[in-house]
């Protein structure tokens, strides 16, 4: 059994698929999500985190089928959505306690949890300090505190690194790759470098359909010097794109 298994999956939204048939499997590890704007990308992130249900196709997390009841598989995911929403006037600290509430924790682990989690983040000395008052990145590292808080067997990360400092990308990447020893993380990016750095696995999505799974290094050999991009695996990267568009460059 893989953590993800996921067959011939479709989303529909308004009148296309963002999800296109698409078939997966992830097990342990740091698998990147690579593709273009408006790939499905994050349509596929939020079905993978029971926000949003398939049109068609079977899914399974942790080896429960995700279309009956769906609480117990919940406690064990954690999701950081592209879009992360947040009461202001919460404390950072509060804020991740009452996340760690609405994914069902036993009440006793929270505080230990809650403390852990904004350790790992690098906000520990943020924590009585209101949410409206960190910056942009610091907000992010929240979101990955209030993800990682329950340990989560599934991490699901919808560009995690937007916004932060290139010495919190660093940290972000040490602890990823400590999280994806024993659970199945999976992170959103435009960045490919981060990828390259981070990732035992990429998967790479257009058009709603899956057009690459493998390392980093394989993704790498798909590239030449012609293509566009300031390194291998870039370079790798356009050339599936460029190989499986219908165009639209501007
Ligand atoms: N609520 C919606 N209603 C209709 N279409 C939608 C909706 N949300 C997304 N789409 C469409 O679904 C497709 C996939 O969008 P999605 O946001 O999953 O892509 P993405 O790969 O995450 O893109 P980006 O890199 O720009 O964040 C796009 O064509 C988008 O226009």
């Amino acid at each position: 059994m893989q953590a993800i298994e996921a067959d011939s999956l479709v989303v529909r939204l308004g009148k296309r698929n963002a999800v296109n048939g698409l078939s997966l499997r992830l097990g342990h590890g740091v698998h990147g999500l690579l593709g273009p704007n408006g790939a499905g990308k994050t349509t596929l992130i939020r079905t993978l985190a029971t926000v949003q249900s398939p049109t068609a196709g079977t899914l399974s997390l942790l080896g429960t089928p995700a279309n009956g009841r769906l609480k117990a598989v919940r406690r064990k995911l954690g999701y950081l959505p592209q879009h992360f929403g947040y009461y202001k006037r919460f404390k950072v600290r509060e804020f991740v306690e009452y996340l760690a509430w609405l994914k069902e924790m036993p009440s006793a682990r929270i505080p230990g949890a809650v403390h852990t989690a904004l350790e790992r983040v690098g906000l520990t000395d943020r924590a009585e300090d209101r949410m409206k008052s960190l910056s942009g990145g610091m907000v992010r590292r929240v979101g990955i505190a209030q993800a990682i808080v329950n340990d989560p067997e599934v991490l699901l990360l919808d560009e995690p690194t937007v916004g932060l400092d290139p010495a919190q990308r660093l940290r972000f990447r040490e602890l990823v790759a400590e999280l994806g020893r024993d659970s199945c993380v999976l992170i959103s990016t435009h960045l490919v470098e981060d990828v390259a750095a981070a990732c035992t696995d990429v998967v790479l999505v257009n058009e709603g359909s899956l057009m690459f799974q493998g390392t980093p290094a394989d993704l790498a050999t798909a590239g030449t010097a012609q293509h566009v991009g300031d390194s291998p695996i870039e370079r790798g990267y356009s050339a599936l794109i460029s190989a499986n568009s219908a165009g639209g460059a501007w």
